[in-house]
């Protein structure tokens, strides 16, 4: 138990904590993560896409991305987040971009977090958008969709509303002894309201994801891969197939900070979310009424972080 850790907690009365999750299952799990190495598309395509299917997330290995583009990108993350704290909030407030220091989002939510919000392309995003095409493009192939259900143009698309995080997870040495063995909320549980998201990290654990008995599993960071969440809109598209996989991060019990960095792919404002025509068998319904994505995001500005926000767009058989 350190100096550092009572003062941050000392700070901290309005960050939320949840229990610690069974090293059980952690266990159990670590093994478990679906791998897919992106050099071998045959095997890939069915990896994917049932990932998507039971966890709504995976881990993709020879993506071709270098160390030395993350690196450099984490490396100026880091630089900025250590400014001081003025210097820092010249960027803000995140409305939406910008910088924010644990309030996320506009409802009140807190977090253990300091995060850059930017909706910049830079080689980075261009890289990790690449990936996230090439899983698309597998999936579609996979799941025999039509040339007019194209899911990677979207996000190629020169108005797709893409954006780009940066989060930083300030140290907390000792802090899970100060706090009755409950742990502290870095970024809380959510689902990405996007398409799909690309997160990498360094070596400093945290990340959760919630299984469909709704147990909560880590994932052991890796910072040579890069992880996919399938996304709200993703779900909708696929009428409820795949599933937008919950996640949140708890602040770790180390001496570095953890610093990720996530490309949401999204598509344009205009375009309507609507299962894709062919993915969908002969009689199905949509579960999902007609919106476009600017209709989600401004409803989902209003939501709390941890809501569903898909409930609002449920058709009422489907609730
Ligand atoms: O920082 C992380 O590792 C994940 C954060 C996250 O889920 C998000 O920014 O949407
Ligand atoms: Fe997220």
């Amino acid at each position: 138990m350190t100096i550092l850790a009572r003062i941050l907690l000392e700070n901290l009365g309005h960050i939320k904590t949840c229990k610690p999750t069974s090293s059980s299952l952690n266990n159990i799990f670590t093994g478990n993560i679906p791998v897919v190495d992106l050099s071998d598309h045959t095997v890939a395509k069915t990896l994917i896409v049932n990932a998507c299917k039971e966890f709504g997330f995976f881990k993709v290995i020879n993506h071709g991305i270098s160390m030395d583009l993350s690196n450099k990108l984490e490396a100026e993350s880091v630089k900025f987040f250590k400014l001081p704290k003025q210097e820092k909030e010249k960027s803000g407030p995140p409305n939406p971009f910008g910088y924010g220091n644990r309030n996320i989002g506009p409802s009140g939510d807190t977090g253990l977090v300091e995060y850059l919000l930017m909706s910049v392309v830079n080689e980075y995003v261009l890289a990790v958008r690449n990936v996230a095409c090439e899983v698309l493009e597998m999936i579609a192939e996979e799941l025999h969709l039509q040339a007019r259900d194209t899911l990677s143009s979207l996000i190629r698309d020169e108005k797709s509303d893409s954006c780009f995080r940066l989060n930083y997870y300030p140290p907390c040495p000792g802090l899970r002894a100060l706090s009755n063995a409950q742990s502290l909320i870095g970024f809380g549980e959510h689902t990405d309201p996007q398409i799909i998201s690309v997160l990498r990290s360094n070596e400093v654990s945290g990340f959760q994801i919630c299984l469909k008995d709704g147990a909560w599993v880590s994932i052991p960071p890796d910072p040579t891969s890069f992880f996919l969440n399938v996304g709200d809109s993703l779900q909708v598209m696929t009428n409820g197939r795949f599933k937008s996989v919950r996640h949140r991060v708890l602040a770790a019990d180390t001496l570095k900070s953890r610093v990720s960095m996530i490309y949401f792919g999204g598509p344009p404002l205009n375009e309507k979310i609507t299962p894709l025509s062919s993915v969908m068998e002969e009689g199905e319904e949509s579960l999902y009424k007609e919106y476009t994505w600017s209709d989600y995001k401004n409803s989902a500005y209003k939501t709390k972080l941890g809501d569903d926000r898909l409930t609002n767009f449920q058709k009422p058989f489907a609730q």
